[in-house]
């Protein structure tokens, strides 16, 4: 079935469609992975986007169990060059076309998938329609340029209420904007004991579950569309109680602390994102996905340290607090897909809750 992508600087791709048939908008983003596609677009921190995969064969090993990142796909969109039909892995399942269909996401092949990322280089990230190839294109380029780009979408991806999934090791609340399931297994590999709960849980109710340490997870669209969260992590860190935050987490920790996000001109995903350690001058390979970073010039006057920068355009990737216990990075240490290299900032994390119970017992004992 022939399917069009329109872009709204009037821009018209001509490809096949796959999976569901439906007419779907939303932000265009490019992710250079070259593998990882199921976990790509399972990743809840995709809702309200189109992504084109830049590698050009897609699907080819299937469709598993293991690689969802959610349960329901929260991308709006899926555009490759070629997706295959016949994938071969011991683990498959199914294709990605019989996963699209049955997650209702729109995909569109046989576009040329280099020619759109370059045109986002260009131009930044553009809002786009995956539409019919009868389809008024006129009518589609005034429609996307008449909306504003929706970016509030944290609401719609977090649990609508806690659960738990009980452990022998230490307690931590993971604050889910759109969690990937990635960081809920690094966390039971080390047998936290892990609840999750809805991204507006006030700071008296987490208290509340007696944490050892709070995980503020990944999740969709702008920072700023979460003012929820700012009172809660100022008033989580006034208890001392270990923090953690990734990628959407980071941007939340850093505007709670007085800092300022921005939007990128077209973000960084991808999974060979080079970030320097800038007290070791090691550099790891990051995986990473995000539009926003946090404006370096604002860091001044916060209590925030800057811990770690992108190698290739040398935004903020990481932070620390300087006197509470508490850190965060805009990669994802939990990978899927991408390198494991970030992983040991999950041991980070357990240290400093072993650290900030060790202390509180001190504290308690001299008492
Ligand atoms: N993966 C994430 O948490 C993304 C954070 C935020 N939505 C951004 O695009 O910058």
């Amino acid at each position: 079935m022939k399917r069009i992508l329109v872009l709204e600087d009037g821009t018209v791709f001509h490809g096949e469609g796959f999976g569901s048939a439906i007419d779907q908008e939303g932000e265009v983003v490019f992710n250079t992975g070259m593998t990882g596609y199921q976990e790509i677009l399972s990743d809840p921190s995709y809702c309200g986007q189109i992504v084109t995969l830049t590698y050009p064969l897609i699907g080819n090993y299937g469709v598993n169990r293991q690689d969802f990142e959610s349960i329901s796909p929260a991308v709006h969109g899926l555009i490759v060059n070629e997706a295959c039909s016949l994938p071969s892995h011991y683990q498959s399942l199914g294709t990605l076309d019989e996963l699209l269909k049955a997650k209702n996401i729109p995909g569109l092949m046989g576009i040329d998938t280099r020619m759109l990322t370059r045109l986002i280089r260009k131009h930044g990230t553009l809002k786009g329609k995956i539409a019919s190839a009868e389809a008024d294109t006129a009518a589609i380029v005034e429609e996307l340029k008449s909306a504003p780009l929706k970016t509030n979408h944290v609401q719609s991806v977090s649990t609508k209420t806690p659960y738990h999934l009980p452990n022998t090791g230490r307690r931590v609340v993971v604050v889910d904007y759109g969690a990937k399931s990635g960081i809920l297994r690094e966390l039971s590999q080390r047998s936290c004991d892990v609840v999750v709960v809805p991204y507006n849980t006030t700071a008296e109710e987490i208290l509340l579950l007696n944490p050892d340490g709070i995980l503020l997870s990944n999740g969709p669209g702008d920072p700023k569309d979460v003012p929820e969260a700012l009172h809660m992590i100022t008033s989580i860190l006034e208890e001392e109680i270990p923090l953690f935050g990734i990628c959407l987490g980071h941007q939340l920790f850093a505007l709670a602390m007085g800092a300022n996000t921005e939007k990128l001109k077209f973000g960084h995903r991808g999974s060979n994102h080079p970030v320097k350690d800038l007290q070791t001058g090691k550099i790891t390979m990051t995986a990473q996905n995000h539009g926003y970073t946090v404006s370096p010039e604002t860091l001044a006057g916060t209590e925030l340290r800057l811990t770690h920068t992108a190698v290739n355009d040398g935004t903020v990737e990481g932070l620390g607090h300087k006197v509470k216990p508490a850190f965060s990075v805009q990669y994802h240490p939990e990978a899927s897909p991408g390198p494991m290299d970030a992983n040991p900032l999950f041991e980070k994390f357990m240290n400093m809750m072993e650290t900030t119970k060790e202390e509180g017992k001190e504290i308690c004992l001299n008492a």
